[in-house]
């Protein structure tokens, strides 16, 4: 599909959208299922081949019937409910809007946020998003192929301070934080913390203690959480990115 023309007329359907998506993400308080559906279109880029990426390619029914994309199918319509009042506005850039705005107004570091994506409805092969059994190695495997490095693991790693996991969807169970509207860095608060009544930690959560890279970061993180919100605004935005170069 062709890139889309980012004149005037596009950046005040953008504006439009921006603003209606703060007001139905607040209405539904669906922030944190935003923010994995903006995730999970992004995170199957390979920097190698170049495919795959904020491309909207989500949306088909079969990459949202992936098994690390279940429930995402409710995202999926929350966005079509906007995307049919701005129809020229592509679904890459859609969803990566509503991941900016999801932790925006939920108390988190304002993203920048470029237009200009194209969609596409090609969607890899399943096993390109990290699998939350593993470790290190899997995950370094996993974001380096999107072109990305171990701080950004570390930072994106902490957008678990929204939401929980859903047994019928990922077979985990239980939010990571206190407050799972609430963006923080209470995520990296409580994975030093250890074991607690009713929080989930991932495997991959665990990892990042483990690792003598990954945890300086998360020990930063948790100490300043200015400094958590500056990287995490960096790596939101490179991953909102991945494979897009701004016209
Ligand atoms: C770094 C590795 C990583 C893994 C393995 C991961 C796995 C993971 N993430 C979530 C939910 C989940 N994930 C996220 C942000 C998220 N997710 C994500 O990992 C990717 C995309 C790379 C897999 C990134 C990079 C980000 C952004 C920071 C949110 C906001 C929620 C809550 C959604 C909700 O409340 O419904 C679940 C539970 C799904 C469910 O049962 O509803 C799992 C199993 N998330 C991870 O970070
Ligand atoms: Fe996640």
């Amino acid at each position: 599909m062709a890139m889309p023309i980012v004149d005037t007329e596009y950046l005040k359907e953008i504006d439009k959208a921006r603003r209606e998506l703060r007001a139905f993400i607040a209405n539904k308080n669906c922030a944190p299922i935003m923010l994995r559906l903006a995730w999970h279109d992004a995170g199957t880029y390979d920097v190698n081949t170049k495919t795959g990426g904020p491309n909207g390619s989500i949306r088909t029914e079969e990459e949202y019937s992936h098994g690390s994309n279940n429930g995402l199918k409710i995202a999926i319509d929350f966005c079509e409910e906007i995307k049919s009042k701005h129809p020229r506005i592509t679904f890459a850039d859609l969803y990566q809007l509503a991941g900016v705005v999801a932790v925006e107004i939920t108390g988190g570091p304002t993203v920048d946020f470029v237009p200009g994506r194209k969609d596409s409805t090609i969607s890899p092969k399943e096993g390109r998003l990290p699998n939350a059994t593993k470790g290190a190695p899997h995950l370094r495997d996993i974001f380096y192929r999107m072109g990305l490095s171990d701080k950004d693991i570390v930072a994106l790693s902490g957008g678990h301070t929204l939401g929980r996991a859903h047994a019928d969807r990922s077979g985990f169970e239980g939010p990571w934080t206190r407050e799972p509207l609430k963006f923080d860095n209470s995520y990296f608060v409580e994975l030093l913390k250890g074991e607690s009544e009713g929080l989930l930690k991932l495997p991959t959560d665990i990892a990042l203690l483990d690792d003598p890279v990954f945890c300086p970061y998360v020990e930063l993180y948790a100490k300043d959480e200015d400094a958590f919100f500056n990287d995490y605004a960096i790596s939101h935005k490179k991953l909102s990115e991945l494979g897009f170069t701004p016209g």
